[in-house]
């Protein structure tokens, strides 16, 4: 039964079926600004209507940028820079992948511009971005806790010239905000922009995405292994015309999970062998877990095993760096392994919708689960079938944390889903789509 407040999920046997998935989040926030930003009309065709885009699309309509509806997931953008309105009040939700690169873009558009989100937007960190737009002479102000949004975004003074240094250990995200803002300036520069990253870089796989659909939009970026990105001088943003977004990755983690832990088939259609996206990856994890995989250009097809009739996946000590997203649907997988599953090198968990590594760590105890976790670890061991406990999961307005633990039901207990309506952010029909694959 659904309410508004929580969905109730009776124990479930298998899971056979196909389904589409929804545009993906990432190439869907990094196409809009990017039609905005060049010059005449883009079309986008899949992109994903969830929180996420609502705030991307709001604000670039608020910011003057005209974006028609032509259609179901269809969208055309007039774009051209500056941006014609000069000064904004933006709320961008918790959509990380709005906040950080309209932040490095309005800091280079010479207007005056406040943004700010939901409080948990608040309390995930942007020093990093603003540090290295404020060396490019960029006005940025915090309105609260330094290193945090809401932020004030004057008109600055741009100089070129020096290579813009940023880390990349906390978010890639500000990597990839520098770069899809760097030809505002570069088409004006006489020498190349560089952009150095000090330390380590998280999350690479997404600087991949953000290359890719630069260049689909004419900017070339010189790639030096992930240590120094070069945009050359006079590059500027031209519209491709038009534009297909692939399914979202992350999304299709869920449901390659299921085909895993539920028999299959489970036939997931739009994002393949042919993606763009890092997160395509979970399909070697739940292979090396023991399902079968099929890869076609743009679906992927997972076989498994029937975790419910007591059959085991293989379990897994993994490095899951660069798949940040996907990972938490692996931690899930983990109570219907052989063995003891660790998650290592997820520190970025702690910052994202909610801090990741506490959230998966209580709620999978109220499940049952042993679990022990560290600053940038998990371990999560398998359920013995009578350890399951019925419980109510807290989903901490985290969609991904109401979308794996839609995973706990093929246990033998009613799971009870807190708050699931917290899907919208990337996926507001996840439960009806899951609900047609799965049989009680
Ligand atoms: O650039 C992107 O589209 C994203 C990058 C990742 O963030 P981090 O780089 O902060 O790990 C990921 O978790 C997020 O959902 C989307
Ligand atoms: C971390 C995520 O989102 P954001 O784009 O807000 O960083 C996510 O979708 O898991």
């Amino acid at each position: 039964m659904t309410t508004s407040r929580s969905l109730d999920l009776a124990p479930v046997s298998a899971a056979a079926g196909q389904m589409h998935l929804p545009g993906s989040k990432s190439i869907s926030n990094r196409v809009l600004l990017l039609a905005a930003m060049a010059a005449g009309a883009t079309q986008l065709e899949g992109l994903l209507d969830s929180d996420d885009t609502r705030v991307m699309l709001a604000a670039l309509r608020q910011l003057g940028v005209v974006v028609k509806e032509t259609g179901p997931a269809q969208v055309e953008v007039q774009g051209g820079i500056p941006f014609a309105v000069r000064q904004a009040d933006l709320f961008l939700g918790n959509a990380g992948t709005a906040f950080r690169p309209l932040t490095a873009a309005l800091a280079l558009m010479g207007g005056d511009y406040r943004l700010s989100g939901v409080a948990r937007m608040h309390e995930r960190p942007i020093g990093d971005l603003v540090e290295a737009l404020v060396h490019l002479g960029a006005d940025i102000r915090y309105e609260g806790n330094a290193g945090y949004p809401p932020l004030r975004i004057g008109q600055g003074e741009i100089h070129g010239g020096k290579p813009v240094v940023v880390k990349g250990a906390v978010s890639s995200q500000f990597l990839t905000a520098l770069l899809l803002a760097a030809p505002l300036y570069a088409a004006q520069a006489s020498d190349d922009v560089v952009i150095d990253v000090e330390g380590e870089l998280i999350s690479k796989p997404y600087i991949l995405i953000t290359l890719n659909l630069m260049a689909q939009f004419g900017v070339q970026v010189e790639r030096q292994d992930w240590t120094r990105f070069t945009i050359p001088a006079g590059s500027r943003y031209r519209t491709p015309g038009r534009m297909q977004i692939e399914g979202d990755a992350s999304t299709a983690s869920y449901f390659m999970a299921l085909g895993a832990i539920g028999g299959g088939p489970i036939h997931i259609h739009g994002a393949g062998s042919q993606s763009i996206q890092g997160d395509m990856a979970f399909a070697d994890v739940v292979e090396a877990m023991g399902a079968t995989v099929i890869r076609h250009a743009q679906s992927i097809e997972v076989r498994g095993v029937l975790v419910a009739r007591g059959d085991k996946l293989k379990s897994f000590d993994r490095d899951f760096n660069l798949i940040p997203d996907a990972a938490m649907t692996a931690a899930m997988l983990a109570l219907y392994a052989d063995g003891p599953c660790t998650l290592r090198n997820i520190g970025s968990w702690r910052v994202k919708e909610t801090d990741r590594i506490h959230a998966m760590h209580t709620e999978l105890e109220k499940l049952g689960a042993s679990v022990e976790s560290g600053p940038d670890w998990i371990r999560v061991h398998p359920m013995q079938p009578s350890r399951w406990k019925a419980a109510s999961i807290e989903t901490y307005d985290d969609h991904r944390m109401a979308m794996c633990f839609a995973l706990a039901s093929f246990g033998p207990v009613h799971v009870t889903i807190l708050d699931p309506g917290c899907v919208s952010k990337t996926f507001p029909e996840f439960f009806s789509v899951f609900q047609s694959l799965v049989q009680v």
